[in-house]
């Protein structure tokens, strides 16, 4: 197992702690919460009780083979925690989110929770976001001039591509990857891809975590919002 891959497991083990019995819970989209949904069904199979809502079609289908019981927004439209990993994680707990493609269910159940706790490897832990390229999910229609008018906000935007195919998100949508390198204002830059029509989200995830959760050799460190 990589380094990378056991401060996963030490900080999706640390996330399992604040599941409590009777709990509905956002379950996020990633290899970090493939690592969490495996403890949870664990723990799920050893009696807990909760019920998660899924944020991509994968995790799902993943919560479905572990026996976690699932519901949905609309019939538990304020979720109790919702876990989640990520791309980027600036000092301010601000949040790039979207390399799996899953930015829009993540943000619409993330944003809906008491306490959204992010769980990560110290790679993510960066001093300005941008190195990443900033996912926007976009509607197919129109998709080259949306992908114009990003690029005039002062990047090279890229359709994402599988196998030579362009990437649809599980909304059957198309994600336009924005590599600005460094973002100087997030909050300024998702306001104006916001505005763009036909954006349909963007993977800027502002003031919305609570807690982070970060995996870093044998031991885990907590930031709470603050403190
Ligand atoms: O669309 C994918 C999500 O935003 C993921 O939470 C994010 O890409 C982090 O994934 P991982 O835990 O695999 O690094």
């Amino acid at each position: 197992m990589t380094n990378q891959s056991k401060q996963k497991v030490h900080a999706a083990r640390k996330a399992i702690e604040y599941v409590e019995d009777g709990m509905v819970l956002g379950l996020g989209t990633g290899s970090t919460m493939d690592v969490f949904l495996d403890l949870l069904g664990e723990r799920v199979q050893a009696g807990l009780q909760i019920k998660g809502v899924p944020t991509s079609v994968k995790t799902e289908q993943k919560a479905k083979q572990l026996g976690i019981p699932l519901t949905t927004l609309s019939d538990h439209p304020k979720l109790d925690l919702a876990f989640d990993g990520a791309d980027e994680i600036d000092p301010d707990f601000q949040l790039t989110k979207g390399g799996g493609g899953s930015l829009l269910r993540e943000k619409m159940v993330d944003v809906t929770a008491k306490q959204f706790i992010v769980v990560a490897d110290e790679s993510k832990m960066v001093n300005q976001l941008g190195a990443f390229p900033l996912p926007v999910e976009v509607v197919k229609f129109g998709w080259d001039s949306i992908r114009e008018q990003l690029e005039a906000l002062g990047c090279d935007a890229v359709l994402r591509e599988v196998d030579g195919l362009p990437f649809e998100t599980d909304n059957d949508q198309f994600i336009i990857d924005c590599h600005f390198h460094q973002i100087e204002n997030p909050h300024m830059l998702r306001d104006q891809i916001k505005s763009i029509v036909g954006v349909v989200e963007v993977g800027l995830f502002l003031d919305m975590t609570d807690i982070v959760l970060v995996g870093v050799d044998e031991e885990v460190i907590i930031y709470e919002k603050g403190v």
